[in-house]
C-alpha cells in the first residue's frame, strides 16, 4: 500500500530562533499527489524538509507511511530540492549513461529507458555542455530512477519547456495510478496541472490555512478569470488574501533602515557610479 502522510502539531524554529512552523496538521492520504500551495516565504521548502527527515521534526509530529522519517531515514523518501539540483557533479565533462549507472539505473533498465524517452535525453550528451533545461532533464531522470514510495518535490522544474514539464506531470500521475506511491509537490507553476493534484494544501506564514481534497475547493473562487483554470484563480484569489492579511513588508522591524552607500558595496565586484 501507498504511504500515506501524517502531520499532528508540527511546530519549527530555525537555529537563530525564528518561527518556521506553526502547528501543522495535515492528513495526506495513500496514493494521493498534494499541491503546496503558497506565496514566497510561507514554510513550502521548510515542511518538506521536516517531511523528508533532513532537518529534526519534534517526536511524534511527523509519520511518513507510519514511521518517523527522521528516526528511520526512510529508504523509499525521495526529496529533490534546490541544494539537489545544485549539486556540482551535474556540471563536470560526464555522460548521460555514465550518471545515470551511478544512480543505480542498470538496477532498473526499463525504469530507466521509459524517463529517457519521457523527458527527451540525448545519450550523447556531456554533461559540461548542455542547456539548462537540459541538465534539469538528466538530474529528474537521476533522481527519479530509484522507484520511491514518497516524493516531495520542491519546484525544481522552472528551467523545463511546457512540453517536457507536461510530460514529466504525466508520467508522475501515472506513478500514482499504477504503482504504490504518494507525492507532495510545492510549485508557483500551474501550467497543466489543473487536473493534476488530488489534494491541495495552502501555507501561509509558516502555517497550513486550508488543506484538503481538490473537489472540497471547488465552491471556493469567488471570481473566474478568462486567462486562469480554476486552480489558477483559486491560487490567486489566495495569494491576494495572504498579501492583505501580511500587509506591506517592513513597516515595523524595517523602519529607519538606510541602505549602504556605492562604495560600501564596491567590495561585492558592483560597478561604482559615475562621479
Ligand atoms: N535557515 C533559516 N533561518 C531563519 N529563517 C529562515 C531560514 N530558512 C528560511 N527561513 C525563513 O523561513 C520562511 C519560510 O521559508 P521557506 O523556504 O520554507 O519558504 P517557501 O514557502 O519555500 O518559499 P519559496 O516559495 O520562496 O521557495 C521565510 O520567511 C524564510 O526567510
Amino acid at each position: 500500500m501507498a504511504p500515506s502522510i501524517e502531520v499532528q502539531g508540527l511546530s519549527y524554529k530555525f537555529p537563530d530562533g525564528s518561527s518556521g512552523l506553526k502547528d501543522i496538521k495535515l492528513s495526506l492520504p495513500p496514493g494521493s499527489r498534494t499541491l503546496l500551495i503558497g506565496a514566497n516565504g510561507a514554510g513550502k521548502t521548510t515542511l518538506l524538509r521536516l517531511l523528508s527527515g533532513k532537518r529534526l521534526a519534534p517526536t511524534d509530529t511527523v509519520a511518513v507511511g507510519g514511521v518517523d522519517p527522521f528516526k528511520e531515514g526512510l529508504e523509499g523518501v525521495t526529496y529533490l530540492g534546490v541544494e539537489w539540483v545544485l549539486n556540482s557533479i551535474v556540471r563536470t565533462d560526464i555522460d548521460v549513461p555514465t550518471l545515470l549507472a551511478s544512480v543505480g539505473g542498470d538496477a532498473f533498465p526499463e525504469r530507466r529507458d521509459e524517463l529517457i524517452d519521457i523527458l527527451d535525453i540525448d545519450l550523447n550528451w556531456r554533461m559540461h555542455a548542455v542547456s539548462d533545461g537540459e541538465r534539469r532533464r538528466v538530474q529528474l531522470a537521476m533522481g527519479l530512477l530509484r522507484p520511491w514510495q514518497v516524493l516531495l518535490l520542491d519546484e525544481i522544474t522552472v528551467d523545463l519547456d511546457l512540453l517536457s514539464r507536461s510530460n514529466f506531470l504525466a508520467f508522475l500521475k501515472q506513478e500514482t495510478e499504477t504503482r504504490a506511491c504518494t507525492i507532495v509537490y510545492a510549485t508557483h507553476i500551474l501550467d497543466n496541472l489543473s487536473q493534476w493534484p488530488t489534494h491541495l494544501v495552502h501555507m501561509h506564514l509558516g502555517q497550513v490555512k486550508q488543506a484538503g481534497s481538490m473537489a472540497s475547493f471547488e465552491q471556493e473562487v469567488p471570481h473566474r478569470s478568462a486567462e486562469n483554470s480554476l486552480l489558477g484563480d483559486l491560487v490567486l484569489h489566495w495569494l491576494k488574501q495572504d498579501l492583505q492579511a501580511r500587509g506591506p513588508r517592513g513597516t515595523k522591524s524595517g523602519q529607519g533602515k538606510t541602505y549602504p552607500t556605492a562604495e560600501a558595496i564596491g567590495g561585492y565586484g558592483l560597478e561604482k557610479p559615475p562621479k
